[in-house]
């Protein structure tokens, strides 16, 4: 956070430390305010962000530790509140123009898949869906008949429960990316779907809430454990109220629902930041209710609280400031969504009944009389193949006491043994064709000391002479 005055707020550090913003009422702007008598609001929050923050100091900040907890198992949200032009879109998705503009969405998304690729233990399947909430109806942005239509023609998500309590989008489509590629065409064509409309306020207002969620599941190579998390990623619609907006008609009806939701939402974030509160009203809204499990409970909530810095909006900042405030006081207790894959759970539990039963014909010295299966055969080949190829020649073929896999094993050696080409016999070296050598000698040697005798011989006679 950098230290300072912007016009009539003023950013510094609390007594502990925590970044603060001090927004200090001009009179003329008091008698607009609840408490017109006060001048200043003070309020703490984890960080500030001044106006030449960048996209990236902002991912590194908000979205990257919830994006490694949501990596490690755990639910994740970070949502942008604020009012009409603040910078929710900016903040979530970004601006269009320059690549240094992306927002939170994409990033999370290069982030995402860049820890994949460099996680070989782990196996990542991602998912991706993206619902809009307008007028209290949901719809699905990357439904294939979105663009084609209009968005109330579109099938309604609607809210299914199970008998568990658990949250069922019906309508909500949910598409796999295998590559960021993948999931950046994801987001381009939700972007693209999304209703935008024009307010008194804002040219380019979305009057809905939008909620791009990333479902992943991970699995270690070879266990049987997976985990299945979510990331949320949530930009709501402008949080003023209608009054200051002066606005009619199908606007007005528009407001009113934004207004509502955005109602239920601090109703949700009041009672969750109470100690002892026993009932949380997600019911109320279809908002609260997606975000059920992303508001409290096992998840990791960021909010994100865009204001405007002019004059004019001074009391929907501070009211922003505020919502932000009640926000910060709720308390996760977060853990990971594992489960067992069925598939990998049975394999493992065939597993440990072959063993038991071999482990009791052990003990009571009977033998298994039913044929081996196919798996039990190929179990055995690889056992033997192993062997064979362990240059170590203290290694054993460790079989367990079923006597019917020693014998097949036995069958597949003498297999491999009597498959195996016959050896390559040694060919004798062609001699030119003469008396075969005698003694140590070869017939050249032999011929040269004959020759040298002869010489010798040769020699002595004529000394002799
Ligand atoms: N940090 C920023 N840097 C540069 N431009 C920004 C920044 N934040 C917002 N803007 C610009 O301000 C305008 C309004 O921002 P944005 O659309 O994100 O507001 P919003 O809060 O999402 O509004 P709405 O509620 O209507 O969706 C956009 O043109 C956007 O590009």
């Amino acid at each position: 956070m950098k230290s300072g005055k912007t016009g009539i707020y003023e950013l510094d550090e609390d007594e502990e430390g925590f970044p603060r913003l001090t927004a200090v009422v001009p009179k003329e702007l008091a008698s607009g305010f609840i408490n017109n008598k006060r001048e200043t609001y003070k309020f703490r929050f984890d960080k500030c962000f001044d106006q030449p923050a960048s996209q990236d100091e902002v991912f590194q900040h908000v979205a990257q530790p919830v994006i490694d907890n949501v990596l490690a198992g755990y639910n994740g949200t970070i949502f942008a509140y604020g009012q009409t032009g603040s910078g929710k879109t900016f903040t979530i998705t970004g601006g269009a123009e320059r690549y240094v503009d992306r927002g939170i969405i994409p990033r999370s998304l290069s982030y995402i898949f860049s820890k994949m690729e460099s996680s070989p233990g782990l196996t990542y399947t991602f998912h991706i869906s993206y619902l809009e909430i307008y007028n209290e109806n949901g719809y699905d942005l990357l439904n294939p008949k979105h663009e084609a239509a209009k968005l109330e023609d579109l099938p309604k998500v609607t809210l299914l429960e199970d008998s568990d309590q658990n949250i069922h989008l019906k309508n909500l489509t949910v598409h796999q990316a295998n590559t960021e590629e993948e999931a950046l065409n994801l987001l381009f064509l939700g972007d693209t779907n999304r209703m935008i409309a024009e307010t008194p306020m804002n040219q380019a207002s979305s009057r809905s809430h939008c909620i791009f969620t990333i479902h992943i599941v991970s699995r270690e190579t070879g266990s049987a454990t997976i985990r299945r998390s979510k990331l949320h990623l949530v930009d709501l619609a402008g949080s003023e109220r209608v009054s200051k907006t002066g606005v009619n008609g199908q606007i007005l009806t528009e407001a009113k629902y934004i207004n509502l939701s955005l109602h239920y939402l601090e109703q949700v974030i009041v009672a969750l930041s109470e100690k002892n509160r026993q009932h949380v009203p997600y019911r109320n809204s279809l908002m609260t209710s997606v975000l059920r499990d992303s508001l409290g409970g096992n998840c990791m909530t960021t909010m994100i609280a865009t204001c405007s810095m002019e004059k004019k909006n001074m009391d929907e900042s501070i009211s922003t400031c505020r919502f932000a405030q009640r926000v910060a006081m709720i308390r996760n207790d977060v853990m990971v969504n594992e489960e067992l894959d069925p598939k990998l759970l049975i394999m493992k539990l065939r597993q440990e009944n072959k063993d038991l039963r071999d482990q009791l014909a052990l003990a009571t010295g009977e033998q298994l009389q039913d044929e081996l299966t196919e798996d039990d055969i190929q179990w055995c080949e690889d056992a033997v193949q192993r062997y064979l190829e362990d240059s170590d020649p203290h290694s054993y073929l460790s079989l367990g006491p079923d006597l019917r896999k020693i014998q097949a094993c036995f069958k597949i050696m003498k297999m491999r043994i009597l498959q195996r080409p016959a050896p390559v016999q040694p060919q004798p070296i062609p001699q030119p064709e003469s008396t075969p050598d005698v003694g140590p000698y070869s017939k050249t040697e032999l011929k040269k000391l004959k020759d040298l005798l002869l010489q010798r011989d040769n020699e002595i006679n004529i000394l002799i002479i």
